[in-house]
């Protein structure tokens, strides 16, 4: 993954290339283990290539392609120079997850001395009960379904005895690659001089903060600027008893300590489905429990009425919607898991549902106990750290706090592991004197089921609504891939410009390698390219890539380039 960014590169230095391959080859196994200090919580605490750290490594060596041999070596020799401004450290982020880590290691590139306090393992969620173990999970669920696929097989002209699985095999496989995710993310930061401070940091004042066990031996430390980037854990609605047994969250899940026949997932939104395809293809029997009137309500609803038809209907799947699980009771004395439903407009109780395990789905809550906000005089909302568009911190009274910012899921902007490490990129920019506005529209996100569901941008009806707000029509481009020479399944594609400039407000996409075919779109709208223009851009054949330029190609736009020509609009 290195090698193939950087020399897509072509960078004119081979000290840049050497750089990325020696901070690369320094992520070893860490001796240092990082533990958690005194606060209680649950479980206290990306995506295409698995491997984050060698991602943000490569873009390191990619910023650093445009920079001279000083601002390279500045990058090498990292934060070991002290800071100028007074105070103990330029940059002091509160929590190592994802976004932490992508503020750290942009921070060094920018020359501010940084340290990081974590107060339990580096990676947070997603490294550690999130992105990381989940997607390892989907890629055994991805090969079983292959594999039982016996017509699929056939007419490759492959025989293939019946496919089977070693449950604790596959729950090696996701721990392993967690710890190993682990390791290159400690170790990109300390290579780069990263100080990891180890203990819980809590905010004293004004660009001052403390960190340790929360005991007199903690450790008080100045800052320029602080970022706060302590992100989530599992939401468990009130009735809910969770015994990390029967009645599971996705953290005990991830370690798939035993697969149940019978499994009822409470919520559908994007653990739900990921993991109804991972219990499933292992052999569970899956029941959705849904408090909206369908299921995967979060997404387009003609893409989820797609997805409903290929990832839920011919499996062994069935669901109850519009009803909340009001109480759940974990099995015992060889009684099962009990659900208690009631309807939920009118709460009035509608069955009880008795399966082998429950898991709870439903949504994350921001963490920020500990975190000595009552100090700055800044109230969260719904557990929220309140945030402007730049990831500035309010206060009660709605003023910003100087110095302050927050990012990642505690913000609650967008609870997706590479839009949290895009607003510490955001505000590391900032800190260093250049301002940076984040567009969360052109954030692509992904869910990680066979075959994937992918989007960025509004969903049609969003759009739709938009449009009527401001007075511009939306045109509607479809497209399906069932014949295409590389697609090995239906894709789909949907997008909805504007006719009358052409600007693209929202794209989704559902079939094979969906989470990857996104980008191009999600690139278009965050560099602000129209259909006009990207209708012209050429893709290799046959590739399922072809998908998009397809659908480019069908969008009506009234406007055009000196290439284009001008379209009737058909909304
Ligand atoms: C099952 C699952 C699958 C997911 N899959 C994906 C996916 O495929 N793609 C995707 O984009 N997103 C995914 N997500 C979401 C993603 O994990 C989160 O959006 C991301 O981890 C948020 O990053 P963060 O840095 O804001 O917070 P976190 O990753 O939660 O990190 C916060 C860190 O702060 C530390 N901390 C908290 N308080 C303190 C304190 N006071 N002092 C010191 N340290 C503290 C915590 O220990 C933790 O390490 C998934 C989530 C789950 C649960
Ligand atoms: N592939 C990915 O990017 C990925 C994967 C997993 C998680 N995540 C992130 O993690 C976050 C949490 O995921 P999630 O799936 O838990 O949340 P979600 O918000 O996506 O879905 C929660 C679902 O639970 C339902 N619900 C809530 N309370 C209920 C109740 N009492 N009874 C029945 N249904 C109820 C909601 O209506 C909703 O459909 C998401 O915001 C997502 O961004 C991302």
């Amino acid at each position: 993954m290195q090698s193939a960014i950087s020399l897509s590169l072509s960078s004119p230095s081979p000290i840049v290339r050497s750089a990325v391959g020696s901070t690369g080859d320094a992520c070893l196994p860490t001796p240092r283990s990082l533990r958690f200090c005194g606060l209680r919580r649950e479980a206290f605490g990306s995506r295409a290539s698995l491997d984050a750290s060698s991602l943000r490594l490569s873009r390191l060596n990619l910023h650093s392609k445009h920079s001279d041999l000083s601002k390279v070596f500045a990058v090498l020799k990292g934060n070991g120079t002290p800071s100028s401004s007074g105070y103990d450290y330029d940059l002091v982020i509160i929590g190592a997850g994802v976004g932490g880590h992508g503020a750290a290691l942009h921070a060094v590139e920018k020359g501010l001395k940084t340290a990081i306090i974590e107060g339990d393992v580096v990676g947070g969620t997603c490294v550690n009960r999130g992105c990381v173990p989940s997607k390892a999970l989907l890629a055994v669920s991805g090969r079983m379904r292959e594999l039982q696929n016996e017509h699929h097989m056939k007419s490759f002209g492959l025989q293939v005895a019946a496919a089977g699985y070693d449950r604790q095999g596959v729950a090696d496989h996701a721990n392993n690659l967690a710890s190993k995710i682990r390791s290159n993310l400690t170790n990109s930061l300390k290579s780069l001089g990263v100080d990891i401070l180890t203990g819980v940091g809590t905010i004293l004042g004004p660009q001052k903060l403390k960190f340790g066990k929360g005991d007199s031996g903690d450790k008080i430390i100045t800052a320029k600027d602080i970022i706060i980037a302590t992100g989530s854990v599992p939401l468990v609605p009130k009735g809910i008893e969770v015994d990390g047994k029967s009645v599971i969250t996705s953290d005990h899940a991830l370690k798939l300590e035993f697969v149940p026949e019978w499994i009822a997932i409470v919520g559908s939104g994007y653990i739900g489905l990921e993991f109804s395809d991972v219990y499933t293809a292992l052999g569970s029997e899956v029941t959705f429990v849904e408090a909206l009137d369908q299921i995967m309500p979060g997404f387009d609803p003609e893409i989820g009425k797609l997805a409903q038809r290929v990832l839920i209907n011919p499996r062994k799947i069935d669901s109850y919607t519009g009803v909340f699980a009001s109480k759940i009771t974990p099995a015992k004395d060889g009684k099962p898991v009990q659900i208690e439903l009631i309807d939920a407009k009118t709460k009035e109780p509608k069955d009880t549902l008795e399966v082998d395990a429950a898991l709870i789905a439903t949504g994350r809550a921001p963490f920020t106990q500990g975190l000595g906000l009552e100090n700055i005089n800044v109230q969260t909302q719904r557990g929220f750290v309140p945030v402007d568009e730049r990831m500035r911190v309010i206060d009660a009274n709605g003023k910003l706090v100087p110095h302050l910012y927050c990012i990642g899921d505690a913000n609650g902007k967008m609870m997706l592991a590479h839009a949290a490490s895009a607003q510490g990129i955001s505000v590391v920019e900032q800190v260093s004197g250049k301002d940076h506005v984040l567009n969360h529209l052109s954030i692509p996100a992904a869910c990680f089921t066979h075959p994937e569901i992918s989007m960025v941008g509004l969903t049609e009806p969003q759009a739709r609504e938009k449009a009527a707000k401001e007075g511009f029509e939306v045109s509607i481009a479809k497209t399906s891939f069932k014949a295409n020479t590389k697609a090995l399944a239906e894709n789909e594609g949907k997008e909805w410009p504007r006719p009358d400039n052409g600007e693209i407000l929202g794209v989704h996409i559902f079939g094979l390698h969906a989470a990857d075919l996104i980008h191009e779109a999600s690139n278009a709208i965050a560099m602000g390219t129209r259909i006009q223009d990207i209708k012209f851009a050429v893709h290799a054949h046959p590739t399922l890539s072809e998908v998009l330029d397809e659908l480019f190609k069908s969008a009506k736009v009234k406007v055009s380039t000196s290439n284009a020509v001008a379209e009737p609009v058909a909304v």
